[in-house]
């Protein structure tokens, strides 16, 4: 089993780099490190960066996991090969623009790019953002999945992922004490499905709610409390069309050897337990 220890960062692609850019420090509040003519780098806590924003093909997008182990690597490319994945070491090139000392990228079965990277770059330096969302953390992203069975398989016991609890088809997978830090929705797309980043407090969520609307960014769920990880949320979409959320007070699980996995129906309910209704594909019947 490959033993993943925490999510690292995202590659997203996009047709107009400063237009990410000013979102990503205008609207949602993270702090630009470093920017080339086609790379941008930015955080929401004090890792080197959480997002790289990539200009070029929009559809391209990579999520990255930690692992603490050099040898994890090694032993990663054995255990994928075991299952029909080949996986490629990554250059020093390679390495150096994501700002890790080794890396292996691979496809997971649904055709996700995924990066396991050792030693992810950290800074001495506080994360200083231009806006003050309020934001704690890279909170979790979720991954569309066309067979959750097959997907959930791979998580489990490929990878080292937990199922914390499932919304019809849909799994939210821990890797650590927090509820959850991937998510893997149905849908016929691949990759990144939505990017969420922890804040403080419900009066965060909802001076964003205010702030969001104030700036014309459309809102698609929420404010909200999900049943699920009791994390209260708001979703709205970025210039590129990809789902954003904050969300605060995402629940631990601390008695692992006691917990099951609950099923919720696929209905709205299982996603917000307040009542609002998610404009999000992957969400919905
Ligand atoms: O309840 C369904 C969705 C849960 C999610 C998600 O969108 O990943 C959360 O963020 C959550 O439960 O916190
Ligand atoms: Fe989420």
């Amino acid at each position: 089993m490959i033993h993943l220890h925490d999510i690292s960062y995202l590659r997203l692609g996009c047709q107009n780099l400063s237009e990410m850019v000013e979102f990503a420090t205008d609207i949602l509040g993270l702090e630009l490190r470093h920017k080339t003519d086609t790379h941008a780098y930015l955080r929401g806590d004090s890792s080197a960066y959480n997002i790289c924003y990539i200009e070029g093909d929009a559809d391209y997008d990579a999520c990255a996991f930690e692992v603490r182990e050099l040898s994890e690597l090694d032993k990663a490319e054995k255990e994928l090969a075991a299952e029909g994945i080949t996986a490629k070491r990554a250059t020093d090139e390679e390495c150096e623009e994501r700002q890790v000392n080794s890396a292996l990228f691979f496809a997971d079965p649904n055709g996700n790019r995924v990066e396991l990277v050792y030693r992810p770059y950290q800074t001495g330096v506080r994360y200083f953002p231009g806006r003050d969302a309020g934001i704690t953390e890279f909170g979790h992203f979720g991954l569309h999945t066309g067979d959750s069975e097959r997907d959930i398989r791979f998580w489990t016991e490929v990878m080292s992922a937990r199922v914390s609890d499932k919304i019809g088809e849909g799994a939210l997978l821990r890797i650590d004490p927090v509820h959850h830090k991937i998510a893997l929705f149905a849908s016929e797309h691949t990759g990144v499905q939505h990017v969420n980043f922890q804040v403080a407090s419900i009066d965060d969520v909802m001076r964003s709610w205010y702030f969001l609307q104030e700036k014309n960014v459309p809102i698609v769920f929420g404010p909200g409390r999900h049943p699920t990880s009791t994390a209260m949320f708001i979703y709205f979409l970025g210039p590129d069309k990809r789902v954003y959320e904050y969300s605060s007070g995402v629940k631990r699980i601390t008695d692992e050897e006691n917990h099951t996995p609950r099923q919720f129906e696929m209905a709205p309910t299982s996603f917000c337990m307040w009542g609002a209704k998610p404009n999000v594909d992957e969400f919905s019947e």
